[in-house]
C-alpha cells in the first residue's frame, strides 16, 4: 500500500489495485454529545458539487430543509497547488474561488477553468484551500489527505465528520429540534428491521462495486485491477437494474438515505465514468430501470437530487484535475446527460 498517499489518485496496493483509506473524523452533533450539540449556524458544510460524497451531504441538507441553520462553502472544481509558494510540496487539491475571479489553470500546465456559479467561498475563515481547513483543526502536516465533504464546527474549531454515509446520518436526525429547520419531520432512515437489513447489505456492495468501483477501475494502475474491478462494477450495475424492476426506491416505498448515497454515482456515470474511468461496457441509459429511477428522483423531488446537481463542475473537475490522466485538460462533448434526466419515466405508473 502506498503511503502518505495524497490523493485517491495515489492510493493503490503493489498490484495497482485502489484502496481507498478510512475517513478520519468521525464525530456525531447530537444533544447527547459533550461537545458537539445541534445548534443553529455553529455548523458549517464544505464540499465540492463535483465531488459524489459531497453531493450526498448537499441532498440529505436540501432534503432536510437545513439550508438556513448549516452554512455551505464550494470549491472551484479544478485541483490546484495548495502551499503555491513552496517549491517542496506537490500537493494539488479543493481550492475556494468566487465566480468573479480568474479562471484557475489546471495541475498539467495547460488550459484556463473559469469556476462557473456553483463556487462559493468561504464566509468564516476565508480559507484558500480544503488543506488549510484540516490544517486549522489539526495542524499543519498532520494529514496526507484533504477531503470533502467536512462538517466542520465553528466553536471548537473542529473537523466534526468528514465521512459522507455519517454526515447524512448527523442530517437526518441531529438537527430535527432546532429552530428554522424546514422538513424536520422527514426521515430519511429505513423504517422496519426487514428494511435496515436489506439498506445495509444494498449499500454495502453499491458502495464496495459501484459508487468507489468507478475509481478503483479509473484510479487502477495496472490492466488487471482494471480488469477485476470493471468486471465487477458491470455484474453490480446489472444486480442494481434487477432489484430496480421490482421497487421504485432503494429501500422501502419512499426515499431513503440509500437513494441519497447511490445518486451522485449514477448521475455522473454517462458524462464522466463511461468516459474517463473507462467504464464503457454499457451506458446508464442502457439500463432502462437504473436510468427511469434516476429521473424519478431528479424529477420528483428536484430541491434535493436536481438542485445539488452541478454538471458543469462535475465535467469541468475530473477532466481538468488529474495532470497524469488528461495532461491537456480537454473536456469531452459529452451526451448532455441533464437534459436526458429531464425526459418522463415509468416508476410511477410502474409501481
Ligand atoms: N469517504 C469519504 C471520501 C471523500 C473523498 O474521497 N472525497 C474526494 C472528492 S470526490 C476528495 O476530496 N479527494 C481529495 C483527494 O483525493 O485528494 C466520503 O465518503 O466522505
Amino acid at each position: 500500500m502506498a503511503t502518505n498517499s495524497q490523493s485517491t489518485l495515489d492510493e493503490v496496493d503493489k498490484d495497482g489495485n485502489v484502496k481507498r483509506t478510512e475517513s478520519t473524523f468521525r464525530g456525531t452533533v447530537s444533544s447527547s454529545d459533550p461537545v458537539h450539540k445541534p445548534e443553529a449556524g455553529r455548523y458549517h458544510l464544505y464540499v465540492c458539487n463535483a465531488c459524489p460524497w459531497s453531493q450526498r451531504a448537499l441532498i440529505a441538507r436540501a432534503l432536510k430543509g437545513l439550508e438556513g441553520v448549516i452554512g455551505v462553502s464550494a470549491t472551484h472544481p479544478t485541483w490546484q497547488k495548495t502551499l503555491p509558494d513552496d517549491d517542496n510540496d506537490h500537493h494539488y487539491g479543493w481550492a475556494f474561488a468566487s465566480p468573479d475571479d480568474p479562471p484557475f489553470v489546471p495541475p498539467g500546465g495547460y488550459g484556463s477553468v473559469p469556476s462557473g456559479p456553483g463556487a462559493i467561498p468561504d464566509p468564516l475563515h476565508s480559507f484558500k484551500t480544503v488543506r488549510q481547513i484540516y490544517d486549522m483543526a489539526v495542524g499543519p502536516g498532520k494529514m496526507s489527505k484533504y477531503t470533502v465533504p467536512i462538517l466542520w464546527d465553528e466553536k471548537t474549531k473542529k473537523v466534526v465528520n468528514n465521512e459522507s454515509s455519517e454526515i447524512i446520518q448527523i442530517f437526518n436526525t441531529a438537527f430535527n429540534d432546532v429552530e428554522g429547520v424546514g422538513n424536520p419531520g422527514l426521515d430519511l432512515a429505513p423504517q422496519t428491521d426487514q428494511e435496515r437489513a436489506w439498506a445495509e447489505e444494498v449499500d454495502d456492495w453499491l458502495y464496495n462495486e459501484v459508487c468507489n468501483g468507478v475509481y478503483r477501475s479509473g484510479f487502477a494502475k495496472t490492466q488487471g485491477a482494471y480488469d477485476v474491478a470493471v468486471t465487477s462494477l458491470f455484474a453490480h450495475l446489472d444486480k442494481l437494474e434487477q432489484v430496480l424492476s421490482t421497487r421504485r426506491y432503494l429501500a422501502g416505498d419512499r426515499v431513503t438515505l440509500s437513494d441519497v448515497r447511490v445518486f451522485p454515482s449514477l448521475v455522473r456515470f454517462d458524462e464522466v465514468y463511461n468516459v474517463y474511468f473507462k467504464c464503457n461496457k454499457k451506458r446508464l441509459v442502457d439500463y432502462p430501470n437504473i436510468l427511469n429511477y434516476v429521473r424519478d428522483l431528479y424529477q420528483s423531488y428536484p430541491e434535493g437530487f436536481a438542485s445539488t446537481t452541478d454538471m458543469d463542475h462535475i465535467r469541468k473537475h475530473y477532466y481538468t484535475s488529474h495532470a497524469a490522466l488528461n495532461t491537456y485538460a480537454i473536456v469531452p462533448v459529452g451526451p448532455n446527460f441533464l437534459k436526458t434526466l429531464t425526459e418522463p419515466h415509468d416508476r410511477d405508473r410502474t409501481f
